[in-house]
């Protein structure tokens, strides 16, 4: 059971809530964060947040957990999802298991949103539940991770 959970959120993220609310709902990353601390305290866990728009700073915090005792992580990849082989390499490469999360259901988008390269190393992936997916791969990660 994960004590120690990472919530890592890609590039655009910090602008949730402030934006296409029809897709990505009126919740910011802020609130999010919030409610994952409080649902991880419960639960008498640790919770790190870090959000980034570099691919080598995610790719840098994800390295960095190995050493830091990250038990789990939770990634919305934002856009990497769907462009960085170099995400998956570090996370293959720390051998954390992760679940992926997703605001929106990104196989009712635009085509080139419908492949992850996170996907197929992911314990689980999450989409199309807004932002009630980042408690649902909380509560996976601190059940079952
Ligand atoms: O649905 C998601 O959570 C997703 O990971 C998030 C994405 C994303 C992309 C750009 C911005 C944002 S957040 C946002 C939304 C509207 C306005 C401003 C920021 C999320 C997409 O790149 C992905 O394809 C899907």
């Amino acid at each position: 059971m994960a004590k120690n959970i990472l919530l890592l959120n890609g590039p655009n993220l910090n602008l949730l809530g402030s934006r296409e609310p029809e897709v990505y709902g009126a919740t910011t990353l802020a609130d999010v964060e919030r409610a994952a601390s409080e649902q991880v305290a419960q639960a008498g866990a640790k919770l790190t947040t870090f959000q980034s728009n570099h691919e080598g700073a995610l790719i840098d915090r994800i390295q960095a957990a190995k050493k830091e005792g990250i038990d789990a992580i939770v990634i919305n990849p934002g856009g990497l999802t769907h462009t960085s082989v170099s995400l998956r390499d570090a996370l293959a490469a720390v051998a954390i298991p992760f679940v992926e999360i997703h605001v929106s259901n990104i196989h009712q988008r635009e085509a080139f949103r419908h492949h992850s390269y996170l996907s197929g190393i992911a314990v689980g992936v999450i989409c199309g539940l807004g932002t009630e997916g980042y408690a649902a791969a909380i509560s996976f990660a601190l059940k079952k991770l």
